[in-house]
């Protein structure tokens, strides 16, 4: 079984990692094609998986192919390899924004595709994908591609339009979380500790508090309330981060995104 991408930047790296750290697929079954050549010939390299010459060998040689271009460039990109889309391959579009009929109308309307918001920690297989597949996608064909996606981390169905919002909060957070890590760190820093100290203590109390919403039944505000003690620091800093936009400056990020969409 072989999975193609085209595009091999940020976010296909990440996914291609985690594939072949999940020990479930043949790094030499990975088929890879990008604009430049000297963006990822170190990465195939290092990564063992196989590098083709155009898009359209991609789809030739490959059973599932991963759209991985930018949503500037992929309207071309679907219309140079279109006419090698059959129905026995699966179409899996990374795309952001890119919906399932617009998909359809720039391959085929017999084309199976699976629609997909990943985001960039599927390289450790702690990924979060969200997605939602056409009605030519079914059996033996849909369960593969499902398993492929659920390698590299957890996975979610959602209606299309719920895309938009999933995908803020499924693709982007990762970015804003290494932002408040980062922050943290620098106060660490600020008051003597190593940058590495700071990071991994700021990155390690993240992690947990993920997983303590992800596994206590709680809901974050009774968790906050559970390290606020009575007259103590965290209580102090809290609202001291409220009073100055913590809150509203993550709102009015996440109004700016679904603004512009
Ligand atoms: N980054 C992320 O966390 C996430 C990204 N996505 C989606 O993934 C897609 C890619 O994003 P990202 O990886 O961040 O962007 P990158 O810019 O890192 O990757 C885009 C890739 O597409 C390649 N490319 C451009 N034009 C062509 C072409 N004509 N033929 C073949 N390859 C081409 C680029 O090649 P070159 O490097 O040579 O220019 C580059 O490797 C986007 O659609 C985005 O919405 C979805 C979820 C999360
Ligand atoms: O920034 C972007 O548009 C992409 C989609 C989600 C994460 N990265």
């Amino acid at each position: 079984m072989n999975i193609g991408f085209i595009g091999v930047g940020n976010m296909a790296k990440a996914i291609i990692e985690g594939l072949i750290k999940s020990n479930s697929f043949n790094s030499k079954n990975i088929i890879v094609h990008s604009r430049n050549k000297k963006s990822y010939e170190q990465f195939a390299k290092r990564n063992n998986i196989t590098v083709v010459d155009s898009n359209i060998e991609v789809v030739k040689k490959s059973e599932f192919i991963f759209i991985a271009v930018t949503p500037s460039v992929v309207k071309n990109v679907l219309l140079e390899i279109r006419e090698h889309l059959v129905p026995n391959k699966v179409l899996i579009s990374i795309v952001s924004g890119l919906k399932l009929d617009r998909l359809e109308e720039l391959t085929d309307y017999n084309q199976p595709i699976l629609r997909t918001l990943p985001n960039i920690n599927s390289s450790i297989n702690e990924g979060l994908t969200v997605y939602k597949s056409n009605d030519n996608l079914s059996g033996k064909m849909k369960e593969n591609s499902l398993n492929i996606l659920s390698s590299f981390g957890d996975i979610i169905e959602l209606p299309e339009d719920k895309f938009e919002i999933s995908g803020i909060l499924g693709g982007c957070t990762p970015a804003y979380a290494y932002l408040f890590i980062d922050s943290l760190s620098r106060m660490g820093v600020k008051y003597g500790l190593n940058k590495n100290q700071a990071t991994k203590i700021a990155a390690k109390a993240i992690l947990g508090s993920s997983k303590m919403v992800l596994e206590s039944n709680k809901n974050p505000y009774s968790l906050i309330d559970d390290v606020c003690s009575p007259g103590g620091d965290t209580i102090k800093g809290l609202l001291s981060m409220e009073e100055n936009g913590f809150k509203k400056s993550i709102n009015n990020g996440i109004d700016s995104i679904i603004k512009d969409k």
